[in-house]
This record gives structure tokens, C-alpha cells and sequence, in this order.
């Protein structure tokens, strides 16, 4: 409890008004890697559970390049590109077809959603997929969604769908977040090693200070704790709490009992835009601001004007987003800019009455701070 007397520890997700729940790769395979139907429906029981009870449901499933493991007749799961392409093309609706039996059991009916990281990155598309969920959850479906494997490329894919729960769980609005995974949460070591203990809750960044955690998965899954802690950090800086608990922990973790690893929200919720700004936009170039810029907006939270503008990099168009730096190249925030690349330079250290007398009365601010998300103090 805090000392408002309301729930803010793992306890919340009993009564929560909206959660997505993650399961990885290692927690829905066989000792092959081939896919274990037996994990699907045990997911599936404990989340229409956590839905009769009144809590809706958003799962971000991995384990569709697993479920085409054996359909390929594959000897394990493929390392390059192509092939994992191919079995997740096989895979992902075999893996869909488990889970609308497994939820049809319980009289739910299941949406599948695959996104790439585009579709979160771009606002446009973000809204857009913020609209479908929203519609899908109104009308009564556990969305059920995956990265698009089959078409996403080495370049911009996700890889893991840790990063992709945590920012599904923004664009969805969540309550929490819980991480599923073959470990039952995050250890102080590795969990392999006898002296590694459990953590129970983390609250703040210096709760991490010494904690091991390493990339190296179970070898189905990709990206191993590193990837869930860097998620939980994602959605906790968001407002959004996280527990990283073990699978076969699912039902008692969904009613807030002592399992797994509670990461407390580190920030307040912003509003969506500044979320979608600070954690997902795909910046498409740099403004490089003097001091007197960085401190009005850092410290002064005002918007950024040309006059404090000194240079730009790469190609962008007005209303893209940007990273703002010091000349130090420190990235200090993250912005809507109103100008295009091309516009900008023929406006550098213009104060308004200058930009006024100079472009027909027109003096907007590059970046309006409404449209603007600092990220780092100088
Ligand atoms: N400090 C740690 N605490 C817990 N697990 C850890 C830690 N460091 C590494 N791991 C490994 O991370 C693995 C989970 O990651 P991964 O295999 O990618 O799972 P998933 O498929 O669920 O995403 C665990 O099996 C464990 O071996
Ligand atoms: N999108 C991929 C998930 C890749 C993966 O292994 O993710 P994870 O198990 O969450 O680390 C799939 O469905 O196979």
C-alpha cells in the first residue's frame, strides 16, 4: 500500500482495469523447441480467468518461429533470417489456432494483431493501432499479438517482444505489465548459480546496482533478462508497473501473490503523445542547440526557438521527430520540429521580430513545448 492507502505493489493486478501480459518462447516450447500446445492452453485458462474476474486482457505472444519448427521438419530453431521468416510464417497461425481453441473453451474469442516496429514508431500508425486495440477490447476480444516476423527485417524488427510488450502496454493504456518467463524473476546472478537470489521488487534504478543480468537466454528465447529489464524500465518511466514472474506462476501472479520480480512505476503516466515521443518515436534527424536553448528548455520548459538553434543534421520534414542536443552532442530532448531540414539553417539565431519582419509575419517555434520531451538534465 502507499501512504495514500491505495494499492500500488503487485496486489494491484487483482483488481487492475486493463493488463498485457507477455509470454516468451522458452515458456511455450518443449524441450525440442518445438512448440508445447499444453503451454498454450495453460496461458489461456489463467488469462480468461484474470477476464471473468473483470481485468481485460492484451497478450503479447512470442512463439510463432517455434511453432514451425516441426511443420518444416527442421531439426531445431533456425538462426538466420529467412528460415525464421519462413517458420514464423508457418508458425504464427498455428500458434493463433491453439489459442482460439484454448479461449474458445472459456467462450472468448481471440483477435490476432501483428505489428512491426513501425507501426509503433510512426505516430500515425501508432494511433492507428492504438484505435484497432481499443475497438478490439471494446467489443469483448483478448488480442493476441505478435511481431509480423514474417515480413520484418533485420533492420528494424523488434527481435525480442519484450520492447514490443512494453510499448504495446503504452499504446493500450495498461494498468501493469507482467513479463512471462522460464525463470521465476529476476535473480541478483544468474539464476544458474547457487548463491543468485530472487529479487521481489525493485523501486528504483538503485535496486539494479550490482544485480548480473545477461543477454544470454534460454536458447529459444532471444535477448534473455536483459531485454525484460530494459522493457520494465521502459514502461515503468511510463507509469506503467512491471513483473517479471515465472509462467508456471501465471494464475497466482495475476492475483497479486508474492511471485516473480515487482518493478514499481518509476514516473507519473504522461500523455500519450510525450509517451510515444520519449520511448518509441524514430527520430529522423538532430537539431544542435546553444546553452542558453538547452537550459530554456530543460530547466525553463519552454519551447525551443530558432534563435537557439545552431546547426541540424540529417534530412527531416517539418512535423517529424527529432533529438535536440547540446553542441556537446548531449541528447537532451525529443520533438515535433516545425520546420523542415531545408527551411531551418535560413532561420538559425533569428529572433522573432526577425523571423516576423523577414518571413511574412510567420514566427513559429521550431519545437513547441507541447511537442517536446525532455529525456535527459544537462
Ligand atoms: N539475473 C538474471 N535473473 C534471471 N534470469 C536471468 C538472469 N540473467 C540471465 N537470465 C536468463 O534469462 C532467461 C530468460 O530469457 P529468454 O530465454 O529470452 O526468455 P523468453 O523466451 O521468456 O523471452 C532465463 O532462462 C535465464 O537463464
Ligand atoms: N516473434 C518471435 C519471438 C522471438 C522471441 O524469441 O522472443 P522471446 O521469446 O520473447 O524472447 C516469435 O514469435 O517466434
Amino acid at each position: 500500500m502507499d501512504e495514500l492507502g491505495g494499492v500500488s505493489g503487485r496486489e494491484l493486478l487483482a483488481g487492475a482495469r486493463r493488463v498485457v501480459v507477455k509470454i516468451g518462447s522458452s515458456s511455450l516450447t518443449d524441450d525440442a523447441g518445438a512448440l508445447d500446445p499444453t503451454a498454450v492452453t495453460a496461458v489461456a485458462d489463467a488469462l480468461a480467468a484474470c477476464r471473468t474476474a473483470g481485468t481485460q486482457v492484451v497478450l503479447v505472444s512470442s512463439g510463432a518461429i517455434a511453432a514451425g519448427i516441426t511443420p518444416l521438419g527442421l531439426a531445431s530453431r533456425p538462426r538466420d533470417l529467412a528460415t525464421q521468416q519462413a517458420a514464423a510464417g508457418v508458425g504464427q497461425g498455428l500458434l493463433v489456432a491453439h489459442y482460439t481453441r484454448a479461449f474458445a473453451a472459456h467462450g472468448l474469442t481471440v483477435a490476432q494483431v501483428l505489428l512491426t516496429a513501425e507501426d509503433v514508431i510512426r505516430r500515425g500508425q501508432y494511433k492507428n493501432a492504438q484505435r484497432a486495440l481499443e475497438r478490439l477490447l471494446a467489443l469483448g476480444t483478448v488480442p493476441v499479438i505478435n511481431e509480423n516476423d514474417a515480413v520484418a527485417t533485420d533492420e528494424i524488427r523488434f527481435g525480442d517482444n519484450d520492447r514490443l510488450a512494453a510499448l504495446v502496454a503504452h499504446v493500450v493504456q495498461a494498468d501493469a505489465l507482467v513479463l512471462l518467463t522460464d525463470v521465476d524473476g529476476l535473480y541478483d546472478g544468474h539464476p544458474s548459480l547457487p548463491t543468485s537470489r530472487r529479487l521481489s521488487r525493485v523501486s528504483s534504478a538503485a535496486d539494479l546496482e550490482g544485480v548480473v543480468v545477461t543477454g544470454r537466454g534460454s536458447g529459444v528465447g532471444t535477448g534473455g533478462m536483459t531485454t525484460k529489464v530494459d522493457a520494465a524500465v521502459t514502461a515503468t518511466g511510463a507509469g506503467i508497473p512491471t513483473l517479471v514472474a515465472g509462467a508456471a506462476d501465471v494464475s497466482r501472479a495475476l492475483t497479486g501473490e508474492d511471485v516473480g520480480t515487482w518493478f514499481d512505476a518509476t514516473h507519473p503516466r504522461p500523455r500519450t503523445r510525450r509517451l510515444w515521443l520519449a520511448h518509441a518515436a524514430a527520430t529522423r534527424g538532430r537539431l544542435v542547440l546553444d546553452d542558453g536553448a538547452v537550459r530554456a528548455i530543460t530547466d525553463g520548459k519552454r519551447s525551443l526557438l530558432a534563435a537557439g538553434v545552431v546547426g541540424v543534421e540529417g534530412a527531416f520534414e517539418a512535423g517529424d521527430p527529432v533529438e535536440l542536443a547540446s553542441a556537446a552532442g548531449v541528447v537532451v530532448a525529443r520533438g515535433l520540429v516545425a520546420y523542415s531540414s531545408e527551411e531551418l539553417p535560413e532561420r538559425f539565431g533569428l529572433t522573432s521580430a526577425q523571423l516576423r519582419e523577414e518571413f511574412d509575419g510567420r514566427d513559429r517555434a521550431v519545437v513547441h513545448r507541447d511537442d517536446l520531451v525532455v529525456v535527459a538534465r544537462r
